[in-house]
């Protein structure tokens, strides 16, 4: 009771929101679907909305703009995150870079992440180790297929990649209904994939040295290249010959991008708190205010995409901007911005799995799949999805 007076004396000049209970705040308004709650919520109180959930007052940002002003102009003062309970009981939780206050440990662990462990050249040459992985988890998915038939996706999800790559590749290709001509393409993506994860190239490229790391590198990164422009080629290709764009096309990296659009992972990032009061649109922000970003709203507003609800990989195709490491307008951000963005992105931009061959169980069409989703820390599909390895 004494928290709710001392909240309700210290709600000078808030961003507005939903009146809150006592007690409880607005935990009751949340539902199942917290980041379309609060989507629906911030069309009626504007892109900056303060809540309560419980004794914490939470500020939640849903346009470009305010991400912008709060995670790049004010980023000393969102530079540290809240430990929920849940994850405070969990050893070792201050060792973890996605948790841990933004010291200088953390600064340095952040910056050996990106100078040496997902740096391009890196990432170029442990390729093969990961390719290794890759068929470890083939080896293991057909051991279950030959005893249990049907794998769980859901189940076997390592959270953010496995979710999105069924999301990509399952759901919204195969309800392409030109799905049947990607044979040619998968063949084109398997032979590109393994000239660049061939580990001794000099056995397969004459005239490359054996330990000619300059010229291995080299060629992996032109492999990449040439799979993109291959990429890129096809799509203009069918743009032209179907002067209409609607439907999906097959290219793997505006699929993926246009993916987490729709379904981001991790649909309000990893929350931030306010480390001093913040002006923000004309109102306060506090210090000691929670701040969530809702990247899954953001990725379907209709003011900065175009029939924000259909999936059209194409669109990232016709855009000018680079997507790669989000964007400069704060219009995609689905790996988070500002100073704690995702330091595994590089890593996630280049995961194009492509050992595998999958089947629906029998009697599910692309058409009948269910892609409703289900909130968590990251964004689960609420029916998960059911596939048939074979033939890798
Ligand atoms: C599709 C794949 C992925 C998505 C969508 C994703 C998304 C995100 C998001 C939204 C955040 C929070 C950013 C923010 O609060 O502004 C984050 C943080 C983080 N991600 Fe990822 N991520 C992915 C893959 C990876 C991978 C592959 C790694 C590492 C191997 C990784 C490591 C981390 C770490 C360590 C943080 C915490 C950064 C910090 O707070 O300093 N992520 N990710």
């Amino acid at each position: 009771i004494i928290r709710f007076f001392h909240n309700r004396h210290n709600n000078n000049n808030q961003p507005p929101g939903p009146t809150a209970l006592p007690i409880i705040g607005n935990l009751h308004q949340l539902g199942s679907k917290p980041h379309s709650t609060l989507s629906s919520l911030a069309q009626t109180h504007g892109p900056l909305i303060s809540l309560r959930f419980g004794s914490v007052t939470v500020v939640v940002a849903s346009s470009p703009a305010t991400v912008k002003l709060l995670l790049q102009k004010n980023d000393q003062s969102f530079a540290n995150r809240p430990i929920p309970d849940s994850v405070a009981a969990q050893p070792n939780v201050q060792d973890t870079l996605a948790w841990s206050p933004a010291d200088v440990p953390w600064r340095n662990r952040h910056r050996i992440c990106t100078t040496q462990i997902f740096s391009n050249q890196r990432l170029d040459l442990l390729q093969h180790l990961r390719h290794q992985k890759v068929q470890q988890l083939l080896h293991h998915l057909h051991k279950e297929a030959s005893t249990k038939t049907v794998v769980n996706i859901g189940e076997l999800a390592f959270a953010t990649m496995l979710n999105l790559v069924s999301n990509t590749v399952f759901s919204e290709d195969m309800v392409d209904p030109e799905f049947e001509t990607a044979g040619e393409l998968k063949d084109l993506v398997w032979r590109i994939m393994e000239d660049a994860g061939k580990v001794n190239l000099s056995d397969y490229f004459p005239g490359l040295k054996r330990f000619d790391l300059q010229g291995v590198r080299k060629h992996v990164r032109v492999s990449y290249v040439r799979l993109h422009e291959i990429f890129d080629d096809m799509i203009r290709k069918r743009i032209r010959k179907r002067e209409s764009l609607s439907g999906s096309t097959m290219s793997t990296r505006s699929s993926f991008r246009e993916t987490l659009r729709l379904h981001p992972p991790v649909p309000l990032l990893l929350p931030y708190i306010a480390g001093n009061d913040v002006e923000a649109n004309g109102y306060t922000i506090h210090k000691g205010t929670q701040l969530l970003i809702n990247a899954w709203s953001i990725g379907r507003n209709p003011e900065f995409w175009d029939d924000p609800l259909l999936f059209q990989p194409e669109r990232f195709l016709r855009s000018n901007i680079d997507y790669s490491k989000g964007s400069r307008d704060f219009e995609y951000i689905p790996f988070g911005a500002g100073r704690r963005i995702c330091p595994g992105l590089p890593l996630a931009n280049r995961m194009i799995i492509h050992s595998f061959e999958w089947e629906l169980p029998e009697g599910v069409t692309p058409h009948k799949l269910d892609m409703n989703e289900q909130y968590g820390i990251t964004l689960n599909k609420l029916v998960p999805l059911s596939v048939i390895p074979f033939s890798v």
